[in-house]
């Protein structure tokens, strides 16, 4: 049984949750405490105790500790990938890519440990002299989904503690395990007790204390639309600090003078890798005329070759969906799809076992073709590995047709036109735009975030992520 972690001590849950592997669903990975309401309130309270003496730590204090757990991790990639890979079904590679990840954002925020920002200016007035500097929160909730299940994790916990903070963290109840192995890693960091607290859980239960616990100061949330407009909702209601990373509905477009094979390689990378359940992937392909059925056609050859199968067997190339649910809603959105009159131009069949036999949520990855703009595939977060096609008549439909969504996470561009990627880059409605690359896969080091209904607040990694877990302050002196 894999405990909860709180007040510096590892305890039982109410309940317990299985984790099962969706490459192979007999096989557990392991049985995790589920924490109550009570539980999570003594989280809080362990870490709002903590708090007051470790937003006075030292910058060596929090970057010794931060610069450890990430050489940890490094150390470990391929054994917490493995686990990342059993529990959650993104490939070996792309697994031990993210637990680097991981471990890469917990270095970088050490080094922010060290480069506390900071002003001293004149003031207006004779004589005075004005500070400004940045403050921790306090406590900071921690709530992320299952996607991702230590790269976003690391990139909320990393810079709170960066920055003076104190933790609460809710990982997503589906994949406890990898966010109990970072836990595991900190519980022996040196971090005083209390100052990071880790409660397992349901959502509806242990997340909505988090939300409305009047001794939680913010509250960083990767997920759905809808908890995000609960938390919204909540943190409005009392005042607290949030922030939100949501879903997306990315466009890649293709022009006529794009490479071919640059514009399928990037299609199916940020389309079907990581089985397209990435908020950034790109789900909707806007294909300009003239290179419209030649790019299909090359497609439906990349995706023949595709190996669908378990997630830690060398070769594979894509894993299976996470569970029964996620599975179900890719096969509805398949359906839907040809039912508003789209063609199925390849995959989209669930695969009840893999070629070893393992029963597991198996969907051969599906393309879309003939989609207009209204229809649900194009407008609605699918998370599933399937891609949608539209035509566009030009450059200028093609922009349109990107900007045309609820959604303003990522957007991609394939061009040798300098002049195209140049207009995308300034007049794409997304947060982060790619040019000749996939839309998915970002760096760890610069600021993640999106537009309209993609997210709320400020943006997280990189040095930016000062801006959601500090407050500043503006001191006056008269000497
Ligand atoms: N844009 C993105 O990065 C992501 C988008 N998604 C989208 O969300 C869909 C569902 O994925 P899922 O992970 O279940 O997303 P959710 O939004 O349901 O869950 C995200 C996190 O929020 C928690 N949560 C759920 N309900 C509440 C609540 N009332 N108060 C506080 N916390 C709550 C969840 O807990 P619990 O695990 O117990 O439910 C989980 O830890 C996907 O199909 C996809 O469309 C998912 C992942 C990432
Ligand atoms: O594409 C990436 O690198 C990050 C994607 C992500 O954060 C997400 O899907 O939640």
């Amino acid at each position: 049984m894999f405990k909860n972690f709180i007040a510096g001590e590892w305890l039982d849950g109410a309940r317990v949750s299985r984790n099962i592997n969706p490459s192979d669903t007999r096989d557990l990975v392991g049985e995790y405490a589920q924490a109550d309401a009570a539980q999570a309130r003594l989280a809080v309270a362990s870490a709002e105790a903590a708090f007051p003496a470790w937003s006075m730590s030292t910058p060596q204090q929090r970057f010794d500790i931060l610069d450890a757990v990430g050489s940890e991790i490094l150390a470990r990639r391929t054994e917490i990938g493995d686990l990342l890979a059993r529990e959650e079904g993104k490939t070996l590679p792309e697994a031990v890519g993210e637990v680097t990840r991981a471990g890469h954002i917990f270095k970088f925020f050490a080094g922010e440990a060290l480069r506390p920002g900071g002003e001293l200016l004149p003031s207006v007035r004779p004589g005075v002299g004005v500070e400004i500097t940045r403050e921790a929160l306090g406590v900071i909730a921690i709530i992320t989904p299952w996607n991702f299940p230590i790269a976003i994790p690391a990139w909320k916990i990393a810079p709170a503690l960066a920055y003076g903070n104190c933790v609460v963290f809710k990982p997503a109840d589906l994949v406890p395990g990898s966010a109990w192995a970072l836990a595991e890693i900190l519980s022996r960091s040196g971090l005083p007790q209390g100052v990071f607290n880790l409660v397992m859980g349901r959502g509806s239960e242990v997340g909505t204390v988090l939300l409305e616990d009047a001794r939680v100061s913010a509250v960083t949330f990767t997920g759905s639309v809808g908890t995000g407009q609960k938390v919204a909702a909540a943190c409005v209601a009392r005042m607290a600090k949030f922030q939100l990373e949501m879903g997306g509905k990315n466009p890649l477009i293709v022009l006529d003078d794009a490479d071919l094979d640059v514009a399928v390689n990037c299609a199916v990378q940020s389309g079907f890798y990581s089985t397209g359940q990435r908020c950034t992937a790109s789900s909707r392909v806007i294909v300009s005329e003239g290179l419209q059925q030649r790019f299909v056609a090359a497609m439906v050859e990349k995706m023949k070759a595709l190996k669908v199968g378990n997630a830690r067997q060398i070769g594979i190339d894509i894993g299976p969906v996470v569970d029964q649910t996620q599975l179900n809603q890719d096969l509805d959105y398949v359906r839907i799809a040809q039912q508003e009159g789209a063609s199925l131009a390849f995959g989209g069949e669930a695969l009840a076992e893999n070629e070893q036999g393992q029963p597991g949520f198996y969907l051969r990855p599906a393309l879309i073709t003939e989609t207009s703009p209204e229809m649900r595939i194009n407008r609605e977060e699918v998370f599933g590995p399937v891609v949608s096609v539209q035509t566009a008549r030009d450059y200028e439909h093609a922009l349109a047709l990107a900007n045309d969504t609820p959604f303003g996470l990522a957007a991609g561009i394939v061009t040798r036109s300098l002049k195209h990627a140049t207009h995308f880059k300034r007049h794409s409605q997304a947060g982060m735009v790619m040019v000749n690359l996939p839309t998915a896969g970002v760096d760890y080091h610069v600021p993640f975030g999106g537009r309209k209904g993609s997210s709320y607040g400020s943006r997280e990694q990189g040095r930016y992520a000062a801006e959601f877990y500090t407050v500043v302050k503006t001191a006056y002196t008269l000497p």
